[in-house]
């Protein structure tokens, strides 16, 4: 940044995730004065250590797993895994060696200025960011937009620290697999990779604290992933806590239950940390000990004024689709385009498993804790004509739930091959809020995976 006359402009972002990167540039593109602040990427966890990389890691495992099942089907096949393909993509096309200078350029050229460097709110209206020439203080005129994002969760389990234990970020950069691979946490993070993994020939075994993996999502879900990981070969292991770890050469870990599990490597999937306790939210009035920053429908921050946030931090759901939704509010709010308000009845989300998990809106417990009339319709894709076509990979099931008063669903789930992609026309229901009559006079074509959404509306009850 030039002298500190010139540290006055309309906006600053902290934190470029892929909101915080689309809120920067679109505001600049509409002629705001704009400086997008980030200590590390630009683009977040997403692009260099979160989706990108672990989808790639997914495709490449997903094709390895067809092949395999072609012999069920019509011939025979020698499969043999490569992981420095999956590495080198990732590190050329995914990430330019985790090198952000594409994004930088990008954002520059939409008339952004960029700085690298640590950012915190110093008072209303006010950033200083921690660059390594020093400190920069700047004024932004009409506010701030929070997007700083979260950091993998580290247990304080006795002995893991110190360990060579990886966390995502080490896992995407992976260019020798190890023999064996222990993953704690069977949420999305774990779920994805540790398949992924044992697809490239890799041992693995999940733990996973509470009673099943795939937590939030419905346990009919919960129930067919675990059965498809322990049909490759995964060992599962649930409701066990682990007591600690200990690494000589391999990891040793402890569990709850006296029992132990010895691997190679670590992968600690255990949740994550959003990034607010070193961003200055004292100064405006914020407690920084906060899990997540309470917002409005306009994604200003409750209780301050020229402050807004995004992403991981407002606790709606940590999905790049999300930060996204929420990046095009702020842009709207910014440019005073109309009146957006956010709306969180529909909020999706796909799991890339094999089958994959995609779900909407409530569960069936979220829509009776809600004290909703609820009815429930399930459908199993094996049963279904393209299920039993399918045959080998045919695992999974639609399950929606209704809210028989307004008769509209209010939540359902897809899992199964493209389970992501099902779920996306059950979106769309319950977003315009479709009556169920109408959903079930729909043509639903022959023979279609989604085609059971038709059977489980007809099986609500
Ligand atoms: C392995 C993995 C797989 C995932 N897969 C998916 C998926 O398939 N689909 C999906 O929708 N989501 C997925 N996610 C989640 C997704 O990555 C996040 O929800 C997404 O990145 C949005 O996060 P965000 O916008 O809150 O910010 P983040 O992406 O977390 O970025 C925050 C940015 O802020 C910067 N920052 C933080 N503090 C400061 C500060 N004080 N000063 C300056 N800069 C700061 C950080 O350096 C970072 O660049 C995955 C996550 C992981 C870890
Ligand atoms: N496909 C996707 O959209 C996708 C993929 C990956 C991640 N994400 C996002 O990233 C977020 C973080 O993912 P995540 O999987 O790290 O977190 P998560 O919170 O979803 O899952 C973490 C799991 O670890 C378990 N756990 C915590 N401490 C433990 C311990 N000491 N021992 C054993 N188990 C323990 C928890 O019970 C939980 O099931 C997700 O909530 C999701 O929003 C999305």
């Amino acid at each position: 940044m030039p002298d500190a006359a010139e540290n006055e402009v309309d906006v600053v972002v902290i934190g470029l995730g892929p909101g915080g990167e689309h809120v920067a540039a679109s505001l600049a593109r509409a002629g705001l004065e704009v400086v997008g602040v980030d200590r590390r990427l630009v683009g977040g966890e997403c692009p260099y250590f979160g989706c990108i990389p672990s989808k790639m890691m997914i495709r490449a495992a997903d094709a390895l797993a067809e092949a395999r099942r072609v012999p069920a089907l019509g011939g025979a096949t020698e499969v043999r895994a490569s992981w420095t393909t999956v590495a080198d993509r990732i590190r050329d096309e995914a990430t330019d060696d985790w090198d952000d200078r594409v994004a930088v350029e990008r954002l520059e050229k939409a008339g952004a200025r960029f700085v690298r460097g640590h950012g915190r709110l110093d008072g209303p209206r006010r950033v200083v960011v921690t660059t390594a020439d020093g400190e920069v203080a700047i004024t932004a005129r009409r506010g701030v937009v929070l997007n700083t994002g979260t950091e993998p969760a580290v247990p304080p389990i006795p002995g893991l620290a110190g360990t060579p234990y990886w966390t995502n970020r080490d896992a995407v950069r992976v260019r020798e697999l190890p023999a064996s691979l222990a993953v704690l946490g069977g949420g999305a993070i774990g779920c994805e990779l540790a398949q992924a993994f044992a697809r490239f020939g890799v041992e693995v075994s999940v733990i996973e604290a509470f009673d099943r993996i795939l937590g939030p999502e419905e346990p009919e879900a919960s129930a067919v992933v675990r059965a498809a990981l322990e049909a490759e070969g995964i060992t599962v292991r649930t409701g066990v806590g682990v007591t600690a770890v200990a690494h000589e050469g391999a990891f040793s870990i402890g569990l709850a239950d006296g029992t132990s599990v010895g691997a190679d490597a670590l992968l600690v999937a255990a949740g994550r940390r959003t990034n607010l306790g070193d961003i200055g939210l004292d100064t405006v009035g914020l407690d920084p000990a906060v899990r997540a920053l309470d917002v409005t429908r306009r994604m200003r921050v409750k209780g301050t004024r020229g402050l807004w946030a995004i992403g991981d931090i407002t606790g709606k759901g940590a999905f790049t689709h999300m930060s996204m939704y929420q990046a095009d509010l702020v842009i709207r709010v910014l440019t005073d385009d109309g009146k957006p308000r956010a709306d969180y009845r529909a909020v999706s989300r796909a799991t890339f498993t094999d089958p994959e998990v995609g779900s909407v809106g409530m569960t069936e417990q979220q829509a009776r804790d809600a004290g909703l009339r609820v009815g429930v319709g399930l459908a199993k894709l094996p049963e279904s004509s393209r299920g039993w076509i399918h045959k080998v990979g045919n695992e999974g099931l639609i399950k929606v739930v209704a809210d028989l008063d307004r008769d509209i669903l209010v939540g359902a789930t897809a899992v199964g091959p493209s389970g992501g992609e099902m779920i996306g026309m059950l979106v769309t229901a319950i977003h315009a809020r479709v009556p169920l009559a109408t959903l079930r006079g729909m043509h639903f074509a022959y023979p279609t995976f989604h085609r059971a959404i038709e059977t489980a509306l007809g099986d609500i009850s």
